[in-house]
């Protein structure tokens, strides 16, 4: 059993299907030490980027193939030890770690037990491309640091509040609950981070604005949050549900798989890769990256508009839809990778919807910055607003307030 001490860092790893972003924190002050991203882990072209803040030492790049996750979990120590930062100090108070898949039994941030990564490893059928990454996270920090508790924090948490009208599918009651398929939501620790921040950016408390918040990274969902809890969600049973993503579908009619089976002699296996690999934008148009997107666009490609418009007019339907679920709306908060930088698919998700008190400034729009900011004119009635995430600040606060011993004496 691991044992608290009296250390004041928290390390998070976050892993994804073909990545690992990280952060070292200090939570004395919830500064960060380092921060971090291994990306295309598995091909041949993998990269490792590390800042080590603490030191206000220079950003370092190692180029070259990365085989697995815990090869990458390895490299991320070894660069944090250059620094006299590595795993094996005594600052460190815990390991905290971005778990997708919690199912029915977590709703909270748990320390990690046997038990608990059974039940992480039982509910990989329904996180395919990413409990497993998690799972093999856990496992190297485990061997790395075998006395240290160990976090799951949960994209499923945020969304457990989700009344049965909006968690239920309307599918045979008792086949449902047989095999616990419900709707679960993901990316809930941003869904969460990025709700209060908005709140803040209004200068109002959680408990009084209703927010829509639009987490648009390669995989992409909506939440509608009223009060600070979350109502409704697009994300379902898995990652695979709702908005048009990077490489996955997003909403469409189920018969469209077993109609696949019956007239293309695909197997369960291939519509799942086709889904979740080979849709989405990368399905559309060959690109997944908003960036090169919008250049194919602008140059006048008529395969990337069209996969653009779909993605648009997908999320203007959430928009909608939520607007509709909460009733009244005080603000819709644009975040992730596409969120906070692609000014186009705000200024497009947005546009024509006046009579529903919303719009877009041009400028405001225009302006980059890593700050929460309004984009909304002033007479615009509902504010719209630019609110980079932090899952990374949220699980280390989460795990600190699992572990501390001076939080929970
Ligand atoms: N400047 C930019 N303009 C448009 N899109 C961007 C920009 N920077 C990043 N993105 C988009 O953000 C995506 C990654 O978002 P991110 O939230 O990091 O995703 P994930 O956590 O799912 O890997 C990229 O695929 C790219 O489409
Ligand atoms: C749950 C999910 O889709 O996560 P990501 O956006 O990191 O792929
Ligand atoms: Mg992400």
């Amino acid at each position: 059993m691991t044992t608290a001490n009296q250390g004041t860092r928290v390390l998070v790893l976050n892993s994804g299907s073909s990545s690992v972003k990280y952060q070292l924190l200090d939570m004395r002050d919830a500064s960060r030490l380092a921060v971090g991203l291994v990306e295309r882990i598995g091909e041949e072209t993998s990269r490792l980027k590390h800042s080590p803040l603490a030191t206000g030492g220079a950003t370092r790049e190692q180029n070259g193939p990365i085989a697995d996750h815990e090869a990458a979990l390895k490299a991320v120590a070894a660069e944090l030890a250059v620094d006299g930062l590595g795993l094996d100090s005594p600052e460190l108070a815990a390991i905290g770690h971005r778990v997708v898949h919690g199912g029915l039994k977590f709703s909270a941030p748990t320390v990690i037990t046997d038990e608990v990564l059974a039940e992480i490893e039982r509910l990989v059928p329904v996180a395919p491309l990413h409990n497993p990454a998690n799972i093999t996270g856990i496992r190297t920090a485990q061997a790395l640091r075998p006395d240290l508790p160990q976090v799951a924090v949960f994209d499923t948490a945020f969304h457990t509040t989700m009344p049965e009208s909006a968690a239920r599918y309307a599918i045979d009651i008792e086949t449902a609950d047989a095999h616990r398929i419900r709707r679960y939501g993901f990316h809930g620790t941003s869904h969460a981070y990025v709700s209060r921040e908005t709140a803040r950016l209004l200068g109002k408390a959680p408990e009084d604005v209703n927010v829509i918040v639009l987490h648009l990274g390669n995989g992409a969902s909506a939440s509608a949050v009223r009060g600070g809890r979350c109502v409704d969600t697009s994300m379902g049973l898995t990652p695979l549900e709702g908005l048009v993503m990077g490489t996955r579908s997003g909403d469409i009619d189920p018969a469209v798989t077993f109609h696949l089976m019956r007239v293309a002699g695909m197997s369960a296996d291939d519509i799942d890769v086709l889904l979740n690999k080979k849709s989405g934008l990368v399905g559309l148009c060959g690109d997944n990256d908003m960036r090169e997107i919008r250049r194919r666009c602008d140059e006048g490609d008529e395969k990337a508009q069209l996969a653009f418009d779909i993605y648009i007019h997908r999320l203007k339907k959430y928009i909608g839809a939520y607007y509709a679920v909460l009733g009244k709306v005080d603000a819709i908060a644009f975040t992730a990778g596409v969120g906070e930088n692609a000014a186009p698919v705000r200024e497009a998700a947005v546009a024509g919807l006046e009579e529903l008190g919303l719009a877009v400034d041009g400028d405001l729009n225009a302006v980059r910055s890593d700050r929460p900011r309004l984009i909304s004119p002033e007479y615009a009635r509902v504010a719209v607003a630019v609110v980079p995430t932090d899952e990374e600040l949220e699980i280390a606060q989460q795990t600190y307030a699992l572990v501390s011993p001076a939080l929970n004496s």
